[in-house]
């Protein structure tokens, strides 16, 4: 009982394989492992440490009940995600085929009841392709071949009228897409046109549990064996629990373990590391697992010996009133619907539903329908827009010349070159520790489109040298740290870099992090941050809650400007200004020439004494998908700058009336989103040039002092509105539950902006710097395609012909500073 799992992400030898039928990385990339990326993927930081080998359970008073669950609330995300359910409830549930499987083909009736168990999933149905009915298939099985390539019987799962219906079919034949993720092109018989396909999106692709791949591995096993097996205690044989399910999560398989109930109380699940250290035995014959527990692991979310009945009773009162509370603030706000759930389905599904209503902000929900519409049904650019000022710009090419003399190792004073200027002062801002870095990285990545990886950051650009975005990203940071130590020989400095992330990509990035070790950097350095979600609503009035299942919401990230309240709500803000950080860098993942911890942007910046900080480039054209930064002078009810001074504590007693003053004028700065302009602003030309000409590029500078501001809840940004198709299920008029997948945009979903900070401080507190696009602006928006602006591709080009520049004006071997000139080019370069 005494051996530790630190040591288990330095030796692969350690490590089971599993061959699986469930989402899964490759065998190999799933060998490592270690404490924190166990602990994070089962939610479980506040509730445990781990400390000396030993996981260790916090404060007696908040870990139980809270682990618990937080746990649960994860096991039944999976159970959703992967379609186990049923299993986790540990009752069969026999599936009648429904009437749908007449319309659909071949597929045929022959069997009156099929049971969910007896199948496994292989794939998900994503799309229809070409005139042909062909279908666009991610795999979710180890062996694509074989399941999508060889003709044959498969079966297909969906939800219709709220229940699984699973059907038969024939696979007539399969091919691979090349791309970053598996996805293959497959033919099934019937379904030859796409409208006919189209019948099938969304839907799980199966096969029975009984039909076996092809030879296993020696030491790799088979998921659905797992499933079910005893789990022994190997020193003293004792049984605890019965494995329920396998998790991925991203860098290690966790089994989902049942604890028995006589032993640790009822219901009581708990993660253990599918590694050899910790399960050294697998007996499939015996149906056995056999493990050596660390020490603390098993007590992980088990509820605490020491909580008496009368505790647990006040816990679930608590509960119970918490939930009523919710309900009547459902019903008051017209969403009650989204309780029906708790009217059907099995234990599982319902609780799934309660703990994710528990998480939902309504009283915010109700707040951003109200920014959004009120926005909607006003102009939303009233007032008086007029273009900024003159900008100053970051001269490069001076700075080039200016460093390749000997002056590069000095720390001008006062130089007339005002980048350098900017650069020597930013530099000694990174030297002092008073930078951070964000990169926002939440939202949904969903633009990238199916062959794209499941977060942008890890999109990785075809160079010489293959790197994702990250990487890059990573190494500018560790050259400006670099270069900063150079220059100020006594300071090693380590900039924070806080990764904003999602629902969508909290788990896929931290994992991607944990797997190329951080890219170099400290991990210490490198802070997860995620964002918040809301429910999405429906496009009718009243605007109903969408719901992706009768037990789930549909909810999305509420946009770049979430950062804000999620910096604040984990202490980010107060963390930082601790540690003496004065300015922070906020850029968006999907730029790939984004200067990461840029010196210049800081010293600038900080020259100004400014508390904001934009980068822009001249717009291309009136048609390129960039937001316009503008100067507003605008009447309205909204606090700006001007309405608040929150520097002062005593503001709080006249904080109610002033928010209901009359209107007042003010200027401010913000963004026109492109997708919000009208087409006389878009084409607005002044000679032969666009009258808003600056483009916001989404590279941006807070000052920690302004971010405390902001924490000012009478500054919450305001809420935009994003049409979208979104799925949805809604229970018609004879109670069954029916999916619905809409051709036009049916929903909307709530989106803070980042640009919206903007407007609450003075534009005099306002630094715009123009960068030359070439050099700072590389987005990449797009799936690749002939002709599409903005993808990976495009990217590339831009990074090899700035490369191409520099290298033709590379230092004179042997020259005073030649090192940190070649430092400073891969800095500027990005590659
Ligand atoms: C709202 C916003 O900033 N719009 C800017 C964004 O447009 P764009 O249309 O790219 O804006 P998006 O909101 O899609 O994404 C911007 C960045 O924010 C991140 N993100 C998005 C949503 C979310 O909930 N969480 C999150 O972290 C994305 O990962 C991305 O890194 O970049 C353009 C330049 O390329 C600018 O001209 C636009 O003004």
């Amino acid at each position: 009982m005494t051996s530790s799992i630190a040591s288990l992400g330095a030796s692969p030898c350690y490590s089971l394989l599993l061959k699986q039928l469930i989402p899964s990385q490759s065998c190999l990339e799933r060998v490592r492992g270690s404490h924190v990326s166990f602990l994070h993927s089962v939610g479980l930081q506040q509730a445990s440490r781990f400390r000396n080998g030993v996981f260790e359970r916090l404060d007696d008073s908040q870990k139980s009940v809270g682990a618990v669950g937080c746990v649960s609330s994860q096991m039944a995300d999976v159970a959703r995600s992967e379609g186990h359910g049923r299993r986790v409830s540990g009752r069969l549930e026999s599936v009648v085929c429904h009437a749908s499987r007449a319309s659909s083909g071949t597929t045929t009736a022959a069997e009156p009841t099929i049971n969910v168990e007896d199948f496994v999933e292989i794939g998900t149905i994503a799309e229809t392709h070409g005139i042909y009915g062909e279908l666009r298939v991610r795999s979710l099985t180890d062996f694509p071949q074989e399941r999508f390539e060889t003709p044959g019987t498969r079966w297909i799962k969906r939800i219709l009228m709220g229940r699984p219906s699973i059907t038969q079919v024939e696979l007539v034949e399969g091919r691979e897409i090349i791309g970053k993720q598996s996805s293959w092109l497959v033919t099934l018989e019937g379904f030859d046109t796409p409208e006919k396909a189209s019948e099938l999106q969304g839907a799980t692709m199966l096969v029975r549990a009984d039909d076996r791949p092809a030879s296993l591995g020696e030491e790799e096993d088979y998921i659905p064996d797992l499933v079910g097996m005893d789990v022994i205690i190997e020193e003293t044989k004792e049984k605890i629990g019965t494995i329920v399910d396998i998790h991925n999560s991203g860098a290690s398989d966790l089994l989902r373990v049942q604890l028995t109930a006589s032993k640790r109380g009822k219901d009581v699940l708990i993660w253990i590391p599918f590694v050899k250290d910790i399960v050294p035995v697998v007996d499939i014959e015996a149906k056995r697992v056999e493990i050596r527990p660390p020490e603390g692991l098993l007590d992980l979310n088990v509820p605490s010996e020491g909580l008496t009945r009368k505790e647990m009773r006040k816990e679930e009162r608590k509960r119970k009133a918490i939930f009523s509370a919710i309900r009547k603030r459902l019903t008051a706000l017209g969403q009650a619907h989204v309780l029906d759930g708790l009217t059907t389905g099995d234990e599982t599904q319902r609780q799934a539903l309660m703990d994710q209503l528990m998480t939902i902000d309504f009283g915010r929900l109700q707040q951003a329908l109200q920014h959004a519409f009120g926005l909607l049904s006003s102009d939303s650019v009233a007032g008086e827009l007029q273009p900024p000022p003159t900008i100053p710009q970051a001269n490069w090419a001076d700075f080039e010349s200016w460093t390749n003399t000997k002056k590069y190792k000095k720390r001008p004073a006062n130089s007339d070159n005002d980048t350098a200027r900017w650069w020597f002062k930013g530099l000694q801002l990174v030297a002092d520790g008073e930078v951070a870095v964000v990169v926002l990285a939440g939202g949904q990545a969903t633009r990238l489109g199916p062959g794209g990886p499941p977060v942008k950051g890890m999109l990785e650009l075809n160079l010489p040298e293959a790197k994702s975005l990250f990487e890059i990203q990573a190494e500018r940071l560790l050259l400006v740290q670099e270069l900063a130590s150079q220059v100020y020989p006594e300071a090693a400095p380590q900039i924070p870099w806080i990764v904003l992330t999602s629902d969508a990509t909290d788990a896929p990035t931290r994992a991607f992090f944990d797997e190329k070790e951080y890219f170099g950097l400290d991990e210490s350095q490198v802070w997860f941050v995620k964002q918040d979600s809301l429910p999405c609503v429906d496009l009718e009035e009243g605007h109903n809650i969408l719901l992706e299942s009768p037990w789930k919401l549909a909810v999305a990230p509420t946009g770049n400007g979430g950062l804000f309240s999620a910096l604040h709500a984990q202490n980010i803000v107060d963390r930082l200004s601790e540690e003496g950080v004065r300015y922070v860098q906020v850029y968006s993942v999907d730029n790939a020439l984004v200067r990461v911890g840029d010196p210049v942007f800081f010293g600038y910046a900080h020259e100004k004494e400014a508390d904001v900080g934009v980068k822009v480039v001249k717009r291309n054209s009136p048609d390129e998908a960039v937001g316009v930064v503008c100067l507003h002078k605008d009447s309205e009810e909204n606090p700006t700058h001007e309405d608040l001074d929150t520097s002062s504590e005593d503001d709080s007693e006249s904080d109610d009336t002033d928010m209901t003053r009359e209107s007042s004028t003010s200027s401010y700065y913000g963004v026109l989103e492109y997708n919000e302009m009208t087409d006389t602003l878009r084409t607005a030309k002044e000679g032969d040039d666009l009258v808003y000409r600056a483009a916001h590029i989404c590279v941006n500078l807070f000052s920690v002092d302004y971010l405390m501001k902001l924490a000012n809840p009478k500054l919450e940004l305001g809420f935009h509105t994003a049409l979208k198709r979104i799925p949805f299920m809604k229970e018609d008029e004879s109670g069954e539950w029916a999916t619905h997948v809409p051709d036009q945009p049916n929903g909307i979903k709530l989106e803070q902006f980042i640009f919206d900070a903007f407007k609450h401080c003075d534009p005099e507190k306002v630094a715009l710097l123009e960068v030359n696009r070439n050099e700072e602006f590389a987005p990449i928006k797009n799936a690749s395609g002939e002709g599409i602006p903005d993808t990976a591709e495009t990217a590339r080009d831009m990074l090899l012909a700035l490369q191409n520049r520099l290298s033709s004006t590379s230092p004179e071997a042997g020259q005073d500073g030649e090192t940190n000139s070649s430092l400073l080019r891969a800095y500027i370069c990005g590659i």
